[in-house]
């Protein structure tokens, strides 16, 4: 318990940041929430729930620092620590919900303000067999080509996914690798085949003749998936060696944020200190000339000291257009190599191995149906899976080929011919559940507006190419972990809550088609 005098002290702290200091509507809601949770000698001890909020946090240390030193009389220190316990940043405020408590209605859980007309519809035949009550069937449904279930829960309790729902695990906050993006779950075929063995050797021989290992490819491709692979794979073999996987807007703030702490010898020690450093996207890096300057030499110490680097990249080094050319030649040192779109088979077996991942069986019929409409992008192809799944777990339907045609009917992939942008998904979403875009993109944490913000990153990393650190950034600038876990939660969600399965179902439609008028 923490102490009266620090507990009060705390309180006139962040009276006077609100008062006082030019904090913004985002630090201040931080700050309300952050837990103070005692003092060991000087240094205060605070809890936040987030990467995000203690990031927050941290950028205002010195002032904060300086308030409390004058609020308890004597020099102090704050140290920010993240409790998952605590309620996220989000509001998600069910974070180790069991999954079987999801398949109850809670009555005082309103969530997000839905259209009076949305989906809470039954649709017209030949929709699957719904499970809706018999009040719900009077009202109409706004899209009569998608299937929408009613907003009661299935009559079986046994939802697939619900069962499975804690196994997606967290991001290490060291290393920043995902757990799930392993070599062995990464599906070898003839389109990433030399890829992955450039990216096996690499891990098997860190510092050797693949550095720098430069990947390139499309977007959903599994560059992402690889570079995690490595990491996973070097720390296996070489539980000593120091790996550090940052995306370059990760790399960019990061740089920007230690310039403005006037901490750039620790950015500078951090970055050199590692064994193998994973870069995710660097065309991100792009026109940043100060911090393309800053991963020059990080690069050059790295190589010097021969750390393994290894880069991914939407092009090749070649055509990385506003990069010196001392930076391109730097990325053909070593290997180039690319990846491909996916050919059928592979596909087929991606989406099998995501469906074992996830425990849910599904006939080579139906994968190799899914498989065929997705042809270009393995991020969509997994989206379309869950769809399916999600649809069939609801209405307590056999996962068919049929019901598979149903639920994708209008979810054909489209990018080619229209551009979907993250405003666009943002200004459909506010619209749709009736809030503000800055409502959505703020740092409230009200149940409404959490899920609501949650949908509109889920449908950001489905339908466009943003990676997690921008779909973030166009998020008032949420950290990447953020996103993880709202994709993953609506992922759960979309399984477990026909209210959710159904805005994600209408949004995908409402967003294509503005995207096609435009
Ligand atoms: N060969 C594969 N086997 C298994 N999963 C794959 C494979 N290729 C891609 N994926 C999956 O597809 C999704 C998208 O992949 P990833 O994020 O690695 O793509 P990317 O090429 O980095 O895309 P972007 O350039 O948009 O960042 C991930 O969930 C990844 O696990």
């Amino acid at each position: 318990m923490i102490e009266d005098a620090l507990a009060a002290a705390w309180d006139r702290a962040v009276t006077r940041m609100r008062t006082e200091a030019a904090v913004g509507p985002a630090g201040l809601g931080i700050l309300e929430v952050t837990r103070p949770l005692g003092a060991v000698s000087n240094t205060l001890l605070l809890a936040v729930s987030s990467m995000y909020a203690k990031r927050h946090l941290e950028t205002s240390a010195r002032l904060l620092e300086t308030i409390l030193s004058e609020e308890m009389g004597t020099p102090m220190k704050i140290a920010v620590s993240i409790d998952e316990e605590l309620v996220t940043e989000d509001g998600d405020d069910e974070p180790n919900e069991p999954a079987q408590t999801s398949l109850h209605v809670v009555p005082d859980d309103p969530g997000p303000h839905r259209p009076a007309s949305a989906p809470e519809a039954t649709p017209s035949s030949p929709t699957p067999r719904q499970t809706t009550s018999a009040s719900s069937s009077a009202r109409t449904s706004p899209t009569p080509h998608q299937p929408t279930l009613g907003s009661q829960r299935p009559a079986t309790p046994t939802s697939q996914k619900a069962e499975q729902a804690t196994a997606a695990s967290p991001v290490d906050a060291e290393t920043h690798l995902n757990p799930n993006y392993t070599f062995s779950t990464f599906v070898i075929g003839a389109s990433n085949r030399f890829a992955t063995a450039a990216a096996t050797a690499a891990a098997e021989n860190p510092g050797g003749s693949y550095n720098p290992l430069f990947i390139f490819g499309g977007s959903g491709l599994g560059k992402t998936h690889l570079l995690h692979a490595i990491g996973h794979e070097v720390l296996s073999l070489r539980p000593d060696l120091r790996v550090k996987y940052v995306s370059s807007e990760e790399f960019t703030n990061d740089f920007i944020n230690s310039i403005a702490s006037g901490r750039a010898l620790e950015f500078q020690n951090r970055y050199r200190a590692v064994d193998t450093l994973l870069v995710d996207d660097i065309q991100f890096l792009q026109g940043k000339e100060q911090t393309i300057e800053e991963f020059f030499h990080t690069f050059n110490a790295l190589h010097n000291q021969g750390s393994q680097i290894v880069i991914t990249s939407d092009m090749p080094p070649k055509r990385l257009g506003g990069f010196e050319e001392r930076m391109r030649s730097r990325f053909e040192w070593g290997l180039q190599v690319d990846i491909q779109p996916a050919d059928l088979e592979t596909r087929i077996a991606i989406l099998q191995k995501k469906a074992e991942q996830e425990r849910v069986a599904v006939d080579l019929p139906v994968l190799e149906f899914i498989a065929e409409r997705f042809s270009t992008n393995i991020r969509e192809l997994e989206g379309a899976l869950v769809r399916v799944t999600a649809f069939a777990s609801l209405s307590s339907q056999p996962i068919t080929t049929d019901l598979a045609a149903i639920v994708l009917k209008d979810n054909v992939s489209d990018s080619a011919a229209t551009e979907i942008t993250a405003a666009l998904i943002q200004s459909e979403t506010a619209q749709y559940f009736n809030v503000t875009i800055e409502a959505l993109c703020s740092a409230s944490r009200s149940r409404s507006l959490t899920e609501a913000r949650q949908i509109a990153m889920y449908l950001c990393r489905e339908l466009t190419d943003l990676s997690l650190p921008a779909i973030g950034g166009h998020f008032g600038g949420r950290d990447h972990t953020t996103v993880i876990h709202a994709n993953r939660k609506i992922a759960e969600k979309m399984s477990s809550k026909p209210e959710v399965y159904n805005d994600i179902t209408e949004l995908t439609s409402r967003i294509r088609a503005a995207a096609r008028s435009k």
